[in-house]
C-alpha cells in the first residue's frame, strides 16, 4: 500500500493547495529546500513530518534575502508600530507517526517545530557559521490531534549583536483556526498578549529561545588538527571505557 495511504497523510496535491492558500492569504512565500536556505539541510523535520512541511517566509523577507541585506523589515499587525521583524513559518502536516504517550502528537515533535521557526526567523540565510539554539523553553498549552495541520509563527524579538545573541518566539497554532484570522501576527508585542490573540486562532504551544551566534569558524586547517585531537581523544575515550566499564559495573 502506498505509505502516504497508510500514514492517512494528505496527497501531494491537497497538501500544496494547502501551502498555497497560506502563501496568499499571509503574503508568504515557501523557500525551496535547494534554494538560499540550502545550505541548512532540512532533512530531518521533512523526514519526521514525512514531508508535509512547508518553509515559509515573508515574501519581502525572501526578496531582501536576495540581496546584500540579511535582515529586513516586514509589516506590523497594525496594533503596534512597524519594526524590523524578520519572521518565519513553517506548515505542517502531523499525522500518526507523530503519536506521543498522551495520544496526541509528541512533545519532541512539536518542539522541532518551534524550535525549527525560530531558527529560519533568527538566521533566514542559514548561515553556517550562524545562529544556534542554546535554550528552548516550550509550554505545551493543549494536546495537538493526530491529523491535523499546525503553522508555527515565529520572529525575532531581540537581538544582541555584540553578545552574539538573539531571542525568539514562536506559536504552534491550528490551521484551520488560523483561517479565520486576517493577519499572520508577526509583532513585538509581548508573549502575553500574543497568547490572548491565539485564543482565537487555536495556541497549541508556544517557546521562546536565546539563539546565541557561533564563533568564527576555524581554517580548513585547524580544523583537520582539530579532527586528529578528536580522533586521538575518542580513542582514549574507548580505552578507558574498555579498561574501566567491566569495574564500574
Ligand atoms: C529551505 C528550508 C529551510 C529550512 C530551515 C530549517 C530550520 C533552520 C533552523 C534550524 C534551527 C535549529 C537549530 C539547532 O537545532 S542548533 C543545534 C542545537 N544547538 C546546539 O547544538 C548548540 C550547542 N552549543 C553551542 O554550540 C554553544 O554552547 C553556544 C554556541 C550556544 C554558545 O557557546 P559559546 O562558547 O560561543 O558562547 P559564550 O559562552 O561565549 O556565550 C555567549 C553568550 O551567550 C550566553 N549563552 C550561551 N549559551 C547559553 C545557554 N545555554 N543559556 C543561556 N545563555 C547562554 C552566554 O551567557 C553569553 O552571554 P553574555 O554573558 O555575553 O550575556
Amino acid at each position: 500500500m502506498d505509505a502516504g495511504r497508510e500514514e492517512g497523510l494528505p496527497t501531494p496535491e491537497v497538501w500544496s493547495s494547502f501551502v498555497r492558500r497560506l502563501e496568499e492569504r499571509y503574503g508568504l512565500c515557501e523557500v525551496p529546500r535547494s534554494s538560499l536556505l540550502g545550505s541548512c539541510r532540512p532533512d530531518f523535520l521533512s523526514h519526521a513530518l514525512q514531508k508535509r512541511v512547508a518553509f515559509l517566509l515573508p515574501s519581502a523577507v525572501l526578496g531582501e534575502l536576495a540581496t546584500t541585506h540579511p535582515i529586513v523589515s516586514i509589516a506590523s499587525d497594525g496594533e503596534s508600530p512597524a519594526v524590523a521583524v524578520p519572521g518565519a513559518v513553517i506548515a505542517a502536516y502531523v499525522g500518526r507517526s507523530l503519536q506521543g504517550p498522551s495520544g496526541g502528537v509528541h512533545g519532541g515533535a512539536i518542539a522541532s517545530i518551534l524550535d525549527a521557526s525560530i531558527g529560519m526567523a533568527t538566521n533566514p540565510r542559514s548561515d553556517p557559521d550562524g545562529y544556534v539554539t542554546a535554550q528552548l523553553v516550550v509550554n505545551y498549552r493543549r494536546i495537538v490531534p493526530l491529523g491535523s495541520y499546525v503553522v508555527a509563527i515565529a520572529y525575532v524579538h531581540d537581538r544582541e549583536p555584540a553578545r552574539r545573541k538573539c531571542y525568539g518566539m514562536s506559536r504552534l497554532v491550528d490551521a484551520g483556526a488560523l483561517a479565520r484570522t486576517p493577519s499572520i501576527g508577526f509583532s513585538r508585542k509581548p508573549l502575553e498578549a500574543a497568547r490572548r490573540d491565539a485564543t482565537r486562532e487555536r495556541l497549541y504551544a508556544d517557546a521562546t529561545a536565546l539563539f546565541v551566534r557561533q564563533r568564527a569558524r576555524r581554517s580548513v586547517g585547524d580544523a583537520e588538527a582539530s579532527s586528529q585531537v578528536l580522533a586521538h581523544a575518542t580513542q582514549k575515550i574507548r580505552t578507558v571505557r574498555v579498561w574501566n566499564w567491566p569495574a564500574a559495573l
